[in-house]
């Protein structure tokens, strides 16, 4: 079960000295929670909005302590090993974002089992397909949940142990609370678990095919905790507006508060604004935590409805998963406290965080340069990130002699290597040889985006390799081109597609309006096809590019970001 990990993977000094200050009894993440629980025993570690308002406008929240976070996911770990299940087993996490959740996978973590993780984000089909192909030996889920997974049992023929989050129905297994009764009775110990223990299985979005599976060790969640820790500088007695879910988790092992605000996080472009204002008002959260789409709500409510200040006490805002423009980054610092910083993370399922960067650099430097085609820079690497740009290839690269590295500025594909980066992929396991390079004991994970590597060693992201466009040795990369057609004042955003097979491709622009920019009729059309191509012949990137299509519906892109285009599906409309 234990694979072996880099040296760099080993405890850092500081984790070192926290663990035998704090006695923390091992390498399970969640015994962070346990060392967090002990210092600050009756702080809040989740107040989670409950729907109801009181007579004075107030809203309810149910509040949960980390001394009682811990305790329970204590209990329910030891139900479940009292029950039979073995550290080791795949359970599937079938419970929405909420205090519930989270302490459910410190539960499962506790037990020792790989948790299987995916954003509901990813649409049903993906998400029974992923389900079925990571083989789990149980479920933990809401009724609803439980229901669908019977009628679909024969996709899921190992999945016995199963515990519903409610009222269970006809169908197997047992409740939380039959797991809880089981826990307090027990005198079963919690498990050791070791660093590089296999901790959970994260699906990816799939903008470039099915999702792949993605193994987390215990090390690899360590390891994201610190960096992200260390650089956002995020201390004990925080409160965080945790509008992304995942980050809920970390937040009770920094000791951060996690307030869950009223809002489904599987659409955060549908948020209410005024529910998130209140939340500011009743706890005074100092950082947030969201997604682009999240925050192009806020900022257009907030200008509609001329708010100025909606929240007050924030000072540091994450805002991960796609790129932030550098007007979207402006126009929320309108918004926000002269001191509040605005980071975007930069990372994959695969390997977070990578980089980073601040919202003033890409207002005063970066912004400026991408809207000229140069790419979106994503700021400079983590602690213990190593990357490499290393020249396009579409096929394997089993080992580290087959690379080739490119020099700074020229763009490539980026493979990176350190703690945080996971080294294999469990379901979808062909895939590993595409974007597994080996290196000694190190294994390097190839991104699967192109850029460049700037002079201050910060990546330049110009898109995802899958979707250049290329014909013989001439290459065409989606966000730098991209960028010439979006200057223009009607256009919303755009997508390069190849017509025919790569590397014989005739570049095309597939346009969308701002609704209110459409043209009236025929001629109104053709006169802005007219003004994009010669907006495309005045720069070198685009010159080439001759057919843009203006398309009547918006572009199809994923719901977890509202902002990665499904460019395949376009191509296929084009061939
Ligand atoms: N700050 C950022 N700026 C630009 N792009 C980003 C940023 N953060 C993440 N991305 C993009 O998101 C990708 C990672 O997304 P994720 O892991 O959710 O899966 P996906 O790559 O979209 O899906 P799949 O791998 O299944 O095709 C990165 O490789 C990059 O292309």
């Amino acid at each position: 079960m234990n694979e072996p990990e880099p040296t760099s993977d080993r405890c850092s000094g500081d984790d070192q000295a926290e663990q035998s200050r704090s006695n923390v009894r091992d390498g399970n993440v969640a015994s962070r929670l346990t060392l967090v629980a002990t210092l600050m025993p009756s702080a809040v570690s989740i107040a989670e909005s409950n729907g109801t308002v009181g007579s004075g406008g107030q809203r309810g929240y149910s509040l949960t302590t980390f001394e009682n976070l811990d305790q329970r996911s204590t209990d329910i770990a030891k139900g479940l090993l009292a029950w039979g299940v073995k550290p080791g087993m795949r359970i599937g996490m079938l419970v929405p974002f909420s205090a519930s959740f989270i302490e459910l996978v410190f539960a499962l973590l506790k037990t020792g089992v790989v948790v299987i993780l995916i954003d509901p984000g990813i649409g049903r089909k993906h998400l029974v397909r992923c389900l079925s192909d990571a083989k789990p030996d149980g479920f933990v889920g809401i009724p609803k949940a439980q229901a669908i997974r019977t009628v679909l049992r024969r996709r899921f023929p190992d999945a016995r142990w199963n515990v519903t989050v409610g009222k269970r129905y006809c169908w197997g297994g047992k409740t939380l609370d039959q797991i809880i009764q089981l826990g307090k009775g027990s005198d079963v110990e919690l498990p050791m678990i070791q660093r590089p223990d296999p901790a959970a299985i994260i699906f990816t979005t799939g903008s470039t095919g099915p999702p792949k599976g993605v193994q987390y060790t215990h090390g690899t969640f360590h390891a994201q905790i610190d960096r992200i820790r260390e650089r956002y500088d995020i201390h004990r007695g925080s409160r965080d507006l945790a509008c992304f879910p995942l980050f809920g988790l970390f937040d009770a092992v920094m000791g951060v508060t996690t307030i869950i605000p009223d809002m489904d996080p599987t659409k955060p472009a549908e948020v209410n604004t005024q529910r998130l204002i209140d939340a500011s008002e009743d706890w005074e959260f100092d950082q947030a935590f969201g997604s682009p789409a999240l925050w192009n709500t806020v900022i257009r409510w907030c200008q509609q409805n001329q708010v100025k200040n909606p929240f007050p006490h924030l000072r540091r805002v994450l805002s991960a998963g796609a790129p932030v423009p550098a007007a979207t980054m402006a126009a929320l610092r309108e918004l926000l406290d002269e001191d509040a910083k605005i980071y975007t993370p930069y990372g994959a399922t695969e390997a977070l965080p990578i980089a980073s960067i601040e919202s003033r650099q890409v207002i005063s430097e970066t912004g400026p340069a991408t809207a000229k085609g140069k790419g979106v820079c994503v700021g400079n690497r983590f602690e213990g990130v190593q990357w490499k740009v290393i020249r396009v290839d579409d096929g394997p690269l089993d080992s580290i002699d087959q690379i080739e590295e490119l020099p700074q500025g020229k763009i490539g594909e980026l493979m990176v290597s350190g703690p945080m980066v996971t080294r294999q992929y469990v379901v979808r396991a062909d895939q590993n040889a595409m974007h597994k390079v080996a290196d000694g004991d190190r294994v390097w994970h190839r991104m699967g985006d192109v850029g460049y590597l700037d002079p201050q060693d910060r990546f330049w992201f110009c898109g995802r390799k899958a979707h250049r466009v290329t014909k013989g040795k001439k290459a065409w990369y989606t966000v730098p081109c991209e960028a010439v057609f979006n200057a223009h004042p009607s256009v919303y955003r755009s997508a390069l597609v190849g017509r025919g097979q790569p590397g014989d491709q005739q570049p095309v622009i597939m346009v969308e309006l701002y609704p209110e920019k459409q043209p009236a009729d025929e001629p109104a059309q053709q006169a802005l096809i007219a003004e994009l191509q010669t907006l495309a012949k005045r720069n070198p990137l685009t010159q080439s590019i001759d057919e843009i299509i203006l398309r009547q519906e918006p572009l199809p892109v994923d719901i977890r970001h509202n902002s990665k285009i499904f460019r395949e599906r376009l191509a296929a409309e084009l061939q």
